[in-house]
């Protein structure tokens, strides 16, 4: 009896256990065909953007563009009401994103999107650092099945670079200067190649006085530079460019800069070539320079010699003697070693193959003397632009008159005449736009009207003092013409030209 009814109970189990499979091979199958039926009768496809790829700890660059085209939707789309504010450390301002749960609706070309947020638990189980970080967020985007490639193929890369830019235009740009080698890290490469500081010059292109086509010019290439993602690629170009600023001291190639990383929204990486030690860190440091960015190296002429041929490879003949021998491949050694930076590592970084690592870079050189250059560092496709920023003509007067007087149109002004002084005086004179700045900041006891005469003051000045130069000039000496020094003809004589003058006289007068 016993017996049986332990074969009876093990019957039973058996029994219960094969219902239990059969019940879950059904249930999947049952499952299958439910999604089949759906997949045939509901004609709408979603994707899911998970925040964080499967073993990353990063999130993902493909969620946060789309946060950030989705958040910039919100603002053009007043439909949706539930919205959240989050602020990054480098963001200028709050990020307002969709909250969960609610529906954001774009169209692209003729499909209509839905997008929405939401969160949900891990499959597997994972460490946190915070409480509530166990949820996973994710945003799911339903469409159509008939635009399907279409979604794939253009919509999706053209949210992520939507995505981007909005990102660049929020961030708070960075102006990023190189480490000596010996600051450099293998635990943190990235974060000790270049410290960091935030970038806040207020320069635009407005208030940079210059030539007001050169100016548009500029702004056209950039713009054009921006948008030629698919041409360079056309072309087979790296995505970069090269911008040669040159010219006198306090003329704006550093205020150029930084008007054309406002206007392009990039950060600046201002490389010090003085602490590179040789071709492979300068290499190191490009590499590690982000896109979206302008590299630039002030004052070329004077970082490093790179004003000779390209390194000769070939020896001076040996001296006799094994000693002088040894000597002499010691020294070769040893300047191979810290060969320096050379022409052609310069090069090399700006149109090299390295060069093309990373996209949308701009490259810039700041000179005050051009002609030191080698022609090979500055030949067309390495510096695509030659920007001469020259002394203040009247043009550029204006626009430093209207920054920093407020002063624009000035046909009815009481300024009118002194204006046309001023022109007339810049015509012949050479004033940096930041001396002719420098005249033109007003303070409590100096108005806009005493501004222009201290200027009108200076460059008569300049005039007189580039006069009695050209007057004694030594292969002429006997040409020196002595001006009037009456007091009520040059009420504002600087002392010291009139000291110049009183010994161009005497020395006249003693010949
Ligand atoms: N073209 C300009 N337009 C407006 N302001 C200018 C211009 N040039 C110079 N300034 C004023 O003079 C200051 C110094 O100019 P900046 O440093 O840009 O000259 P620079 O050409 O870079 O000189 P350097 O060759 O000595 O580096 C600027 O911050 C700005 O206030
Ligand atoms: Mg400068």
């Amino acid at each position: 009896m016993a017996t049986n009814d332990l074969w009876a109970g093990i019957g039973s189990a058996l029994a219960f256990l094969i219902t239990l499979t059969t019940m879950a091979m059904n249930q999947s199958r049952i499952k299958l065909l439910i999604n089949k039926i759906s997949a045939y009768l509901n004609p709408y496809i979603q994707i899911t953007i998970p925040e964080y790829g499967a073993e990353s700890f990063k999130r993902s660059d493909f969620f946060v563009a789309i946060e950030a085209y989705l958040s910039d939707l919100c603002h053009q789309d007043g439909r949706v009401r539930k919205l959240k504010a989050e602020l990054e450390s480098d963001m200028q301002k709050p990020q307002v994103s969709v909250d969960d749960d609610q529906e954001i609706v774009d169209t692209f070309k003729g499909a209509t999107l839905w997008w929405y947020a939401d969160t949900e638990l891990p499959k597997t189980t994972v460490i946190t650092y915070r409480a509530g970080d166990e949820k996973r967020r994710f945003y799911r985007v339903a469409f159509h099945k008939r635009f399907h490639k279409h979604i794939v193929n253009d919509y999706l890369p053209y949210i992520i670079k939507n995505g981007r830019d909005v990102i660049a235009k929020n961030r708070q740009h960075r102006l990023f200067t190189n480490n000596a080698s010996s600051q450099w890290s293998s635990y943190d490469r990235e974060k000790s190649l270049w410290s960091h500081v935030e970038f806040r010059h207020p320069a635009k292109f407005d208030m940079l006085a210059m030539d007001p086509a050169k100016k548009e010019e500029i702004k056209d290439d950039l713009n054009a530079f921006k948008m030629g993602k698919d041409y360079y690629a056309k072309v087979g170009k790296a995505w970069k460019r090269g911008y040669l600023l040159f010219g006198p001291p306090g003329t704006g190639k550093s205020m150029m800069i930084a008007a054309m990383a406002n206007f392009m929204n990039y950060d600046i990486y201002d490389m010090e070539l003085t602490v590179v030690k040789n071709n492979t860190e300068l290499r190191k440091l490009f590499i590690e320079t982000k896109g979206k960015s302008i590299i630039v190296v002030e004052d070329i002429d004077c970082s490093v010699d790179l004003t000779g041929k390209r390194r000769d490879k070939k020896k001076a003949p040996k001296k006799s003697g094994d000693q002088s021998d040894m000597l002499q491949e010691e020294d070769e050694k040893m300047d191979d070693e810290d060969s320096k930076l050379t022409l052609s590592g310069v090069l090399n970084f700006i149109d090299g193959l390295w060069s093309a690592c990373g996209e949308e870079r701009i490259i810039i050189f700041t000179t005050n003397y051009k002609d030191k250059l080698d022609q090979a560092l500055i030949r067309p496709g390495r510096m695509d632009m030659h920007i001469e920023m020259s002394y203040c003509r009247y043009e550029a007067f204006k626009v430093l008159a209207h920054n920093y007087l407020n002063i624009s149109d000035i046909r009815d002004s009481q300024f009118f005449q002194l204006f046309s002084e001023i022109q007339g005086l810049l015509d012949q004179v050479d004033m940096s736009p930041a001396d002719v700045a420098e005249h033109l900041i007003q303070t409590e006891k100096k108005d806009a009207g005493a501004c222009l005469q201290a200027l009108i003051r200076d460059l008569e000045i300049l005039k007189a003092k580039n006069n009695s130069a050209a007057d004694c000039h030594p292969q002429d000496p006997t040409s020196i013409v002595v001006p009037d020094l009456n007091p009520t003809v040059m009420p504002d004589l600087d002392p010291t030209v009139i000291n110049i003058f009183e010994v161009a006289r005497d020395s006249t007068l003693e010949s």
